[in-house]
């Protein structure tokens, strides 16, 4: 019928297209391209591990449906953190010769176990997998993928590992597990501010090209201010647990001069936070304090001694007394400058209780990019407590409480401390409501250093 129908130039037109279809089709079905990731670098067993084969194993293992595979590998092995540190972590893998696809941004990958060479003791480190895909998709698998895996993997690894915070001893950090169990679930806060500092969080995490963009370093800086009680500390613990951040509690009354300063705070990785609690307090008292002999426990240079070298500083041409004196803008330098290009995705949070007393430079636009004023125990946040503690949203009690929090003030930790009198819901609530009615009455006296209330 077509050679009835059509021209003798259109049949020939639409011979030829199919014939370069059918070709082309044809093509793309054979031509694909394998890229091998060998479990260690090089071709030698002994070369070192490629992180590309331990990152796509574990990215693999959250693809693996453990239902639909015949042969399942299960592995367990201790991995050692950056940090010193080293967590467990358990992967299902595929077997050797098993394999599996994963689909990203619409391309099919194929990825395949191959066992090493049959020499014995070397076998293991010939292992590799096999990422297959049409010779057309080989940017999208270089250029993102990988970094995708690498990115996954890397995420996966920190929401496994276990949280430490880092305390400085002298110009070096010594580390203990953290486990703070404060989370955003349980921080009784306003909820739009909490609301407001998740969403912040997460910004942060996902800006690095905009932060690279615009040229600035991949940092932030908290100010949490509020009375003691409030949960300062704790919302500090709930972002280190959501963030899955190590912390890194800097005591700067343990800390001699701005060196040392500055060498604590390079030692510090990326993706950790820094802490520095009653940031007010800290820089007063330093400047007053006499200078403390390095090293030696409780022992101050004497009059004399400090004379004497100062003397001797000044003859040697060295400006030893601004050396030594740790201060707010130098810190604050430090961490704007070689500290930013030193490293990235840090957090930065100061607390103080008095954010009126704080330095000037501390309080500039820009400097810390979001205070957080943590107040006294309003409804919702009583709330969260009343759920944490006693998981109850409603009792008979509530609406007395209520209108006793819109007129008493009375901290996050008193209201915790109260509920927890009793593991008896009824009898918390009630030693609570005796609490604040104590407090409506004499606010200065009506508890005692306990936090008892008074008869
Ligand atoms: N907002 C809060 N949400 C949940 N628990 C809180 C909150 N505030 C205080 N608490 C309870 O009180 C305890 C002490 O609070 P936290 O140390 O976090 O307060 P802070 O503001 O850091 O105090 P300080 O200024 O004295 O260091 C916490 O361990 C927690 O049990």
């Amino acid at each position: 019928m077509a050679r009835e129908l059509l021209p003798d130039e259109l049949r020939a037109a639409v011979t030829w297209g199919t014939a370069l279809l059918r070709s082309r089709l044809g093509a793309r079905e054979k031509e694909r391209r394998t890229i091998v990731i060998r479990r260690q670098l090089g071709n030698s067993a002994y070369g070192g591990e490629n992180d590309l084969f331990d990152a796509s194993l574990t990215y693999l293992a959250t693809k693996i449906d453990p239902h639909t595979m015949r042969r399942l590998c299960l592995q367990r092995s201790r991995k050692k953190e950056h940090d010193g540190s080293s967590s467990w972590s358990t992967l299902l893998c595929m077997e050797h010769g098993g394999s599996t696809t994963d689909a990203f941004e619409g391309v099919e990958f194929h990825w395949t176990s191959v066992e090493g060479g049959s020499d014995g003791n070397n076998n293991r480190g010939k292992e590799s997998l096999e990422l297959s895909f049409d010779v057309e998709h080989t940017e999208t698998a270089l250029d993102k993928y990988v970094p995708f895996i690498m990115s996954t993997a890397e995420e996966l690894r920190l929401r496994d590992r276990a949280l430490k915070i880092f305390l400085n001893q002298g110009s070096g950090w010594k580390g203990i597990n953290h486990h703070h169990p404060a989370t955003f679930e349980t921080l009784a806060m306003d909820p739009s501010m909490k609301q407001s500092v998740i969403a912040d969080l997460d910004r942060f995490l996902k800006r690095k090209e905009y932060y690279r963009r615009i040229g600035k370093a991949w940092k932030r800086g908290y100010l949490l201010y509020g009375p003691p009680g409030t949960g300062k500390s704790s919302l500090v613990a709930a972002m280190a647990n959501y963030l899955r951040f190590n912390l890194y509690d800097l005591d700067l009354s343990g800390v001699y001069d701005n060196s040392c300063l500055q060498r604590l705070l390079i030692d510090m990785p990326n993706k950790s936070i820094l802490v520095i609690e009653d940031i007010d307090c800290s820089f007063d008292t330093m400047s007053r304090e006499p200078r403390k002999a390095p090293g030696a426990g409780d022992t101050y240079y004497s009059e004399e001694e400090e004379e004497d070298h100062e003397e001797y500083e000044r003859r040697a041409g060295v400006g030893y007394q601004q050396e030594r004196k740790i201060t707010l803008s130098g810190l604050l330098n430090f961490i704007d400058g070689l500290w930013s290009t030193s490293g990235e995705e840090r957090i930065i949070v100061f607390t103080t209780n008095y954010k009126d007393r704080l330095d000037r430079a501390l309080l500039r636009p820009g400097r810390m990019d979001m205070h957080v004023y943590m107040g006294h125990c309003g409804w919702e946040a009583f709330k969260t407590l009343a759920r944490n503690y006693h998981l109850v949203d409603d009792h008979a009690l509530f609406p007395e409480i209520q209108a006793l929090l819109a007129v008493v003030e009375v901290t996050p930790a008193e209201v915790s401390e109260m509920l927890l009198r009793s593991e008896d819901v009824d009898a918390a609530l009630g030693v609570l409501m005796e609490f604040l009615q104590g407090k409506r009455r004499a606010p200065d006296e009506a508890v005692d250093e306990n936090g008892v209330a008074k008869e």
